[in-house]
């Protein structure tokens, strides 16, 4: 008999125009997952965060072709027709549809829940846009859910090593340096979004899973290139690691680099990769007299990424565990030290291969 399978797309969310800026961003700084404070001294922060915040953040909003919000929902939605129909060639008997459920802002987490239960769902599969697993982002969209719908679902916590998601990172590189005109004295910087350090400390893989992703691009573009991990996004005044995007960047324009720099933790276009990626840190490389400077897209629509997505939903349905990968504890949405996309954190810190090469 024909299933109805719901496939539900976690994702950050962004506001929609200008007057939602401050009330995303309060919606944010309200988790817990994010500001780990009791709850009337983190209301009261995000409060005081939103409004102080919003102003410039507006700015940036402004500065893309997205009506003064964000652009995450409709690339989202774009990447859900994409994936469903790849899906549909799966599985020709079944019903398959994608559903998108944002933490902070509209379609919300809980508002995908309601729809797939409406729909009576018989299997239900979530799929965070996130390929690496961290407690603020996939963990607390998890919690979210979990809130709101009580049945049974399977779950994939991440894919950050997977063949696919590597393939179309390195193809967007090597799409990048060629509309560059195919520099030398190349300087790849693969920049994720940072973390407080406090969170990596109490165990969130993400840092990891950056960097041995990041090891798994370096080994598959020329060898004589340099390549880098690195954080952007800073927010607060909490140590977060490291090293900063922006000093990378510096660092790169002052030894006469030229500069490719890859987002490696989004998967599509949003405010992350076009302002500060695209504007504000191809500034600091002006500045700091980078022969040129070019920003690699994220890996949005690429074939081999949304075929690499449709796997995992496939192998979900597949596994009798409830939770892919990671069945049943507290971090990675399972079993830290089952997972195979898990590991103490023994490469982490590390740089890809600057000195590995200067090493060799
Ligand atoms: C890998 C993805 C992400 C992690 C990890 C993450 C952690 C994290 N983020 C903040 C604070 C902000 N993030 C903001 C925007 C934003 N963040 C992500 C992804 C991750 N965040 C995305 C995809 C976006 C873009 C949303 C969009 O509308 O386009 C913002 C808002 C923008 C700004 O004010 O600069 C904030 C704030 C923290 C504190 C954090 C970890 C604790
Ligand atoms: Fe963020
Ligand atoms: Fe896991």
């Amino acid at each position: 008999m024909a299933r109805k399978i719901a496939v539900v797309l976690f994702n950050l969310g962004g506001p929609d125009t200008e007057k939602d800026v401050q009330p995303f961003l309060k919606n944010l700084f309200r988790d817990p997952a994010i500001i780990g404070a009791p709850l009337p001294v983190r209301w009261f922060l995000a409060r005081l965060i939103s409004s102080t915040r919003a102003p410039s953040v507006k700015k940036n909003y402004a500065m893309m072709d997205a009506g003064g919000g964000s652009p995450l929902l409709p690339e989202t939605k774009i990447q859900a027709e994409a994936l469903t129909e790849a899906l549909a060639k799966r599985y020709p008997e079944d019903e398959v549809r994608c559903f998108i459920g944002m933490r902070y802002w509209h379609p919300f987490t809980e508002e995908a829940a309601a729809e797939v239960k409406a729909w009576g769902a018989d299997e239900v599969v979530l799929l965070p846009l996130y390929p690496q697993f961290s407690t603020t982002t996939t963990g607390s969209s998890l919690t979210a859910w979990k809130k709101a719908y009580k049945q049974p679902v399977k779950t994939v916590c991440c894919y950050p090593f997977a063949e696919g998601l590597i393939t179309a990172h390195v193809e967007r590189i090597m799409d990048a340096h060629k509309r560059a005109g195919e520099p030398g004295n190349v300087r790849l910087l693969l920049s994720a979004h940072g973390l407080p350090e406090k969170i990596v400390k109490s165990g969130d893989p993400y840092q990891w899973q950056c960097e041995t992703m990041a090891d798994m691009i370096a080994g598959r573009v020329p060898s004589d290139w340099e390549v880098v991990a690195c954080y952007q996004s800073r927010v607060g005044p909490l140590k977060w690691i490291g090293p900063p995007t922006e000093e990378c960047i510096a660092e790169a324009a002052d030894e006469g680099k030229n500069i490719l720099i890859a987002p490696i933790a989004f998967v599509s276009e949003h405010i992350e990769t076009l302002v500060e990626l695209g504007e504000e840190y191809r500034l600091v490389a002006e500045q700091h007299g980078a022969p040129s400077y070019t920003r690699v897209e994220a890996v949005g629509v690429h074939e081999e990424f949304i075929s690499m997505l449709a796997d995992q939903v496939e192998d979900a349905l597949r596994e009798d565990l409830a939770i892919r990968s990671c069945a049943g504890s507290r971090l990675c949405a399972g079993n830290w030290s089952g997972c195979p996309n898990t590991q103490a954190h023994a490469g982490a810190g590390k740089l890809v291969n600057a000195d590995q090469k200067a090493g060799a």
